[in-house]
């Protein structure tokens, strides 16, 4: 197993309470990992720490073998980490096909030098640019939608959006956080469908934090269960779903 996400004995506490508990998780490279947990058992934190939202108390994370753990979150951004819904959510008042557009960083067109200095290189980056978003448009099913302004899509179509705005960095590891929640199953057949090509045709690797079990089932090898902060099993969803620990954690035990 090739790590790409490293999760070492990290803990973190806000005030008295001990959110994340002596954690280890490795995510590897070129999976769908899937993070259920019941209610209030850290997933969120944990998400927040390997993204540099929040700082261990303890503990180390590495980025593809590099201790990146006090590095803050656009660096981690730069080296290919990416959360979604963390590039600025969407212009409303831009079509579907600008606000891809808008997302690379560091656009030649946004340098005034090279506007002036070098106007042929500007408007090359800039085609190139609208030729990547018309591709990437195309990926994930908005294609008859590019024009419209992005507030008037329905919520699902943000979503496809936004894993849209995704694929115009260069990320290497996505984190997703709770994606299908307010979306209708069409769309979320269509945005799992979208993250599965992402991740078997360009190499992304995703780690994911979902309720939703069938979207869990259907994307996600393996799986890790978080209780209480730390790592109570991992494993294929039948093994998971078949354990009578985590049958106990979400149905109490009566259930068990
Ligand atoms: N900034 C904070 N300050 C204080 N307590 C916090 C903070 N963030 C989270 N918590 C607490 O940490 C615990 C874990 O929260 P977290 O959101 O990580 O859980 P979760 O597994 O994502 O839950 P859910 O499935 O409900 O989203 C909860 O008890 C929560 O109240």
């Amino acid at each position: 197993m090739t790590p790409i996400i490293e999760v070492q004995r990290v803990n973190k506490a806000f005030g008295g309470l001990k959110v994340i508990n002596d954690c280890s998780i490795q995510v590897e490279k070129g999976s769908i990992t899937g993070m259920i947990g019941p209610n209030g058992a850290g997933k969120s934190t944990l998400f927040n720490l390997i993204a540099g939202a929040l700082t261990p108390d303890s503990g180390h994370i590495l980025l593809d073998g590099e201790e990146i753990t006090a590095l803050p979150a656009d660096a981690r951004f730069h080296k290919g980490l990416l959360r979604t819904f963390q590039i600025a959510h969407e212009f409303g008042q831009m079509s579907a096909l600008e606000n891809l557009m808008m997302v690379p960083p560091h656009q030649a067109g946004e340098r005034l030098f090279a506007t002036w200095f070098k106007p042929g290189l500007v408007r090359r980056e800039e085609d190139e640019v609208r030729r990547r978003a018309l591709e990437v448009i195309d990926f994930v099913g908005l294609h008859h939608v590019r024009n419209e302004l992005a507030g008037n899509l329905s919520g699902g179509q943000k979503k496809l959006l936004e894993l849209g705005r995704t694929m115009m960095t260069d990320a290497k590891v996505v984190l997703l956080d709770e994606i299908a929640a307010g979306v209708n199953r069409t769309l979320l057949g269509d945005l799992m469908g979208n993250i599965e090509r992402l991740n078997r045709e360009m190499g992304y690797t995703f780690l994911v934090i979902e309720h939703d079990m069938e979207m869990i089932a259907r994307l996600c090898d393996p799986v890790i269960v978080l209780a209480q902060g730390s790592v109570m099993v991992e494993g294929s969803i039948d093994e998971i779903q078949r354990n009578p620990e985590v049958i106990e954690a979400y149905f109490g035990s009566d259930a068990a």
